[in-house]
């Protein structure tokens, strides 16, 4: 056996954890981490392939390369040491985690490891096994129920690549600050955890950096425990295909990390034997002091790619061609809706968090005016406000457009709680006063649809459509263009001949209702947008003249 020690420097934006993790055993990646497998075993080149490709620096040793075998061949062993979330260290040898049940469970990984690979996102993937927690607040009306929610987080384990092998909940006043849960129920979910091999055990609720700690500590140092925001960062950290996305989901976990630093430099004590204690408070000092400055930096480089955007909305908006967002609940059909308008190819699927950057397209009506759609990244109920503000960005283009569309997925049980969780992130972005159309996608598949349309012809401000089948969409555009109508202003111009453009532009941003040839012009009645109307204002006094 020969030991490698390798310092391994996480990147910025940091490399995710959990994907590191889903590598042979142990998949509890501690800090420094141990990994121990057998020598020309493809597991030890798929750790370090995985480790490079993710753009994580191996400080040591030098002959770490690839392509090719990766360790020395007259052993039949090895161990990386390293750091991994943080900044670079020398690493000494650290204790090896071969508990009994590692030991035990190598065995059984060497058969069945190789099936739960999956190539995600064309990325190669472990597929973890998880056990979901929640707590029901005894007095509490939570508007989806426990069971809803925690059916909800195992869609979201899904779309993470994670195997869902069991799940319970437990029905509390008030959370335990150490454990979340009551101590029966964590020493209930311990075994089941070890008799199921679970390596990850996922909670419904955001759990303190302290009650993660505890939690870690009961179930083992091979099992990861992560709340529903960590999920949700992870998944997307995977999603994220823009620049733009990606320094969001950094920046989101970066704050996120900031208070759960604590458990990296324990080992430095204990190495020490307990002699220079304070060391690894030091260092989580250090490290924090430096996850701020990247903090910073990241939201610098934000700033930058912010003022971009807004330049090119600028650009785009010199003509006013108004802005319809796509907003609601993830997985409504926004983007199938999007892709049925305009022929975009969005990616749009069964899963949760398809979206994540907005896309913009234009949609042209019979009668010539226009309007641009744009899609939106999806809302979820608990949605952890370190997200929604780090989409501040990305939502800013909702908080610019003449109008909301919210997109219901009115066949799902429940739709209403999903508008409810809507409607509270809408009001947490402070668009209120934008006009809202909301539509009822899915129609073909509700069970009863003459009752859905005959619900929807009582109100005024809901369309019913099918995204899917085309159903409804005629209408959709003559709502939306009634809509755009409320948010413009009436204007009658006498355009004189020579700026015989602007009447094009008229048809196109506004909605005409009259045209008249006049012998020193053209007059115009129309609802055009505000902006265009001020544009309009020498014509304007012309016409009263
Ligand atoms: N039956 C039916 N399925 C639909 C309809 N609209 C969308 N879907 C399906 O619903 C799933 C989600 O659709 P998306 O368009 O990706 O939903 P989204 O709102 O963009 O989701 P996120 O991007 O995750 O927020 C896909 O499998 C679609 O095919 C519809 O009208 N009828
Ligand atoms: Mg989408």
């Amino acid at each position: 056996m020969i030991a490698c020690h390798c310092s391994l420097i996480r990147p910025s934006p940091p490399i995710n954890e959990n994907y590191l993790l889903r590598s042979p055993n142990p998949n509890k990646l501690n800090f420094p981490f141990t990994f121990t497998f057998t020598t020309h075993s493809t597991k030890s080149f798929r750790l370090i392939t995985r480790v490079l490709q993710e753009g994580v620096e191996v400080v040591s040793p030098e002959d770490v390369s690839l392509p090719g075998p990766v360790i020395d061949t007259k052993e039949d062993k090895e161990e990386v040491h390293g750091l991994v979330n943080g900044v670079a260290g020398t690493v000494s040898e650290g204790t090896s985690v071969s508990s009994t049940r590692v030991k035990k469970k190598k065995i059984q990984d060497e058969d069945t490891f190789e099936y739960r690979y999956k190539i995600q996102n064309g990325k190669e993937v472990f597929e973890e096994k998880a056990y979901l927690v929640g707590v029901e607040r005894k007095g509490e009306v939570d508007s989806f129920g426990i069971e809803e929610s925690l059916k909800e987080v195992a869609q979201l384990a899904d779309t993470a690549g994670l195997m869902v092998v069991g799940s319970t909940y437990q029905k509390l006043a008030s959370p335990n600050p150490r454990t979340y849960i009551g101590s029966g129920k964590v020493a209930e979910i311990k075994s089941a955890i070890h008799a199921l091999d679970v390596e990850t055990v996922i909670f419904d609720d955001e759990l303190s950096p302290g009650q993660l700690r505890n939690l870690e500590k009961i179930f083992g140092r091979d099992v990861r425990v992560c709340d529903r925001t960590a999920l949700i960062l992870d998944i997307f950290n995977q999603r994220a295909a823009t620049h733009e996305a990606s320094l969001q989901v950094a920046l989101a976990q970066m704050e996120y990390q900031l208070p759960r630093l604590t458990k990296m430099w324990t080992h430095l004590e204990r190495q020490a034997g307990g002699q220079v204690k304070g060391m690894g408070e030091k260092q989580i000092e250090v490290d924090k002091r430096i996850l701020r400055t990247q903090i910073g930096v990241l939201k610098k480089e934000l700033e930058t790619v912010r003022k971009h955007r807004k330049q090119y909305r600028n650009r785009r908006t010199s003509v006013p061609v108004p802005v319809v967002s796509l907003v609601g609940y993830t997985n409504a059909g926004k983007s199938t809706l999007l892709n049925q308008l305009t022929g975009a190819d969005v990616l749009a699927e069964d899963r949760l968090f398809a979206t994540l950057d907005p896309t913009t397209r234009r949609v042209q009506m019979k009668n010539g005016s226009e309007f641009l759609l744009t899609d939106t990244v999806g809302f979820i109920q608990k949605l952890p406000t370190t997200l929604v503000a780090a989409f501040r960005a990305t939502l800013e283009e909702i908080a610019e457009s003449s109008l909301l569309v919210h997109v219901v997925d009115i066949s799902h049980p429940l739709a209403e709680q999903q508008i409810d969780a809507v409607d509270r992130v809408l009001s947490e972005l402070d668009v209120s006063s934008i006009p809202k159309l909301m539509v009822w996608n899915k129609v073909d598949r509700v069970n009863d649809p003459s009752k859905i349309k005959l619900e929807v012809d009582k109100r005024q401000d809901v369309v019913c459509i099918s995204a899917l089948n085309g159903d409804g969409l005629q209408e959709f555009c003559l709502s939306v263009q009634e809509k755009l109508k409320d948010s413009m202003v009436w204007v009658e111009a006498l355009v004189p001949f020579e700026k015989g453009d602007l009447i094009s532009t008229i048809h196109q941003v506004g909605m005409v209702e009259r045209i008249e040839y006049m012998e020193n012009g053209t007059l115009v009645k129309a609802h055009v947008p505000l902006r265009f109307a001020r544009l309009l204002t020498p014509m304007r006094q012309l016409c009263k003249a």
